[in-house]
C-alpha cells in the first residue's frame, strides 16, 4: 500500500529547510511535515535494505558514528550499527558496562572523550531523562537519542508511525490504543506526540497507578477499562512493564496483570477486524501478550517494526550529517 500525508508533496519545505535541527533529541519540538520528511527519506532505504546481498551505499562513506550505549540494547544498538555500516560509515560501539564509566568517569568526561575522538554522529542511550541533551549540548556533532530514561526514544515512535502508514496507507483519523506502563514508557511518550501530531487518536491503557496524572492535556484519551478502549480500534501497541524504573510494587502480580491489561485473542476480537498488533519489544509474553497474539500472521507487525527500524534509522543518520558532507542542514 502507498501512504498519503495530509500535506501536498511539493508544501514540504526543501533544502536544509526540510530538517533544520542538528540534533533529534525527541519528537515534541518537531513539526509534522519534519516527522513526515524523515518517513519519505526512509522509504528509499526500505528498499535498499530489501535489494537482496546489495544493501550498500557509499552515503556516509568516510564518516564516524559512535553508538554510546548506558543502558542494554537489542534492537536499537543493532539496528543504529547496521544502518551506518549499510550507508558506508564507520560505526562504533561503546557499551558502557565495558567502559571508563565503570571507574568513575563521568558523563560529561565521557561525552568530551567521544567528541575528541571527532564522531560525525554520536547516538546516545541513558538510564536519565535528560541525560541525552546534556550531552548534546557539550558535543560539536549531531546527537541522536536512542532512548533516555521515561523522556523519549524518538526513532522508536518513527518507526512505529512508518509502520502504521505502509499497513493502513495514513495514521491521520486512525484510532490507536497504547496500553500498558504508559507512565515509565519513552515509547509510549514520543508515540503519543507523535501519533497526535500526525492526527491520529489517541487513547492510552494503564492502571491507575501507572497512568500518569494530566496526560489528557497532551491530547491522549485515558482509560482504565483495556476492553472498553478497544472498541473502534485500528492499531493496539503493547508496553512492557518498565521493572527497571519502578520502586516498590505497582501491580499485584503478572498474572492478574494480564487478565486486567493483556492482550489475549478474546481481546483482540473486540478492535476492528484488521486492527494492527505492534509492540517496541523486548516483549514479555504471558505479562503484557499472548503468544498467539504476538505472533499473528496477519495482524501482527512486530517484526516489520524492527524491519522499519533500520531505514528510519538510515534516514536519520542520512538527514542529520548532510552538513558535515558539506550539504544543506542544520538551517
Ligand atoms: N525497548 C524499548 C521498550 C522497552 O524496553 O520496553 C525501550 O528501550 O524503551
Ligand atoms: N524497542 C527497543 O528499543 O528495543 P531495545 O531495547 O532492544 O533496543
Amino acid at each position: 500500500m502507498t501512504w498519503t500525508t495530509p500535506f501536498a508533496a511539493d508544501s514540504f519545505p526543501s533544502g536544509s529547510d526540510a530538517f533544520p535541527h542538528k540534533h533529534l533529541l525527541g519528537i515534541a519540538g518537531l513539526q509534522p511535515w519534519e516527522i513526515l520528511y524523515i518517513l519519505k527519506e526512509a522509504e528509499q532505504w526500505v528498499k535498499l535494505n530489501r535489494a537482496g546481498a546489495a544493501k550498500h551505499a557509499d552515503t556516509l562513506s568516510g564518516l564516524t558514528i559512535i553508538n554510546a550505549f548506558f543502558e542494554n540494547s537489542t534492537r536499537t544498538l543493532l539496528s543504529f550499527e547496521i544502518a551506518g555500516k549499510r550507508l558506508g560509515a564507520d560505526v562504533v560501539n561503546m557499551h558502557a558496562a565495558q567502559s571508563s564509566v565503570k571507574k568513575g568517569e563521568t558523563l560529561i568526561d565521557t561525552a568530551m572523550t567521544l567528541n575528541a575522538m571527532r564522531a560525525d554522529a554520536i547516538v546516545i542511550r541513558h538510564g536519565s531523562s535528560g541525560a541525552v541533551q546534556l550531552i548534546s549540548s557539550k558535543v560539536d556533532c549531531p546527537v541522536l537519542n536512542a532512548g533516555d530514561g521515561s523522556h523519549e526514544h524518538p526513532t522508536q515512535a518513527l518507526l512505529d508511525a512508518l509502520t502504521i502508514l505502509r499497513r493502513k496507507g495514513k495514521v491521520e483519523g486512525q484510532t490507536v490504543v497504547i496500553c500498558g506502563d504508559v507512565l515509565h514508557s519513552r515509547v509510549a511518550r514520543s508515540n503519543l506526540f507523535c501519533l497526535k501530531s500526525l492526527g491520529a487518536e489517541v487513547r492510552v491503557v494503564a492502571p491507575p497507578a501507572l497512568m500518569p496524572s494530566g496526560i489528557e492535556a497532551f491530547g491522549a484519551i485515558p482509560f482504565t477499562n483495556f476492553d472498553a478502549a478497544l472498541d473502534g480500534a485500528d492499531v493496539i501497541m503493547m508496553l512492557r512493564l518498565q521493572n527497571e524504573r519502578m520502586q516498590g510494587d505497582f501491580i499485584p502480580s503478572p498474572r492478574e496483570y494480564f487478565h486486567l491489561y493483556g492482550l489475549d485473542e478474546r481481546r483482540l476480537a473486540l478492535a476492528k477486524p484488521d486492527a494492527l498488533v505492534m509492540h517496541p519489544g523486548p516483549m514479555n509474553r504471558g505479562v503484557e501478550i499472548a503468544s498467539s497474539v504476538a505472533d499473528h500472521v496477519d495482524r501482527s507487525a512486530i517484526t516489520e517494526q524492527v524491519e522499519m527500524g533500520v531505514a528510519v534509522r538510515m534516514a536519520c543518520l542520512d538527514i542529520l550529517t548532510r552538513k558535515a558532507r558539506g550539504q544543506e542542514g542544520w538551517a
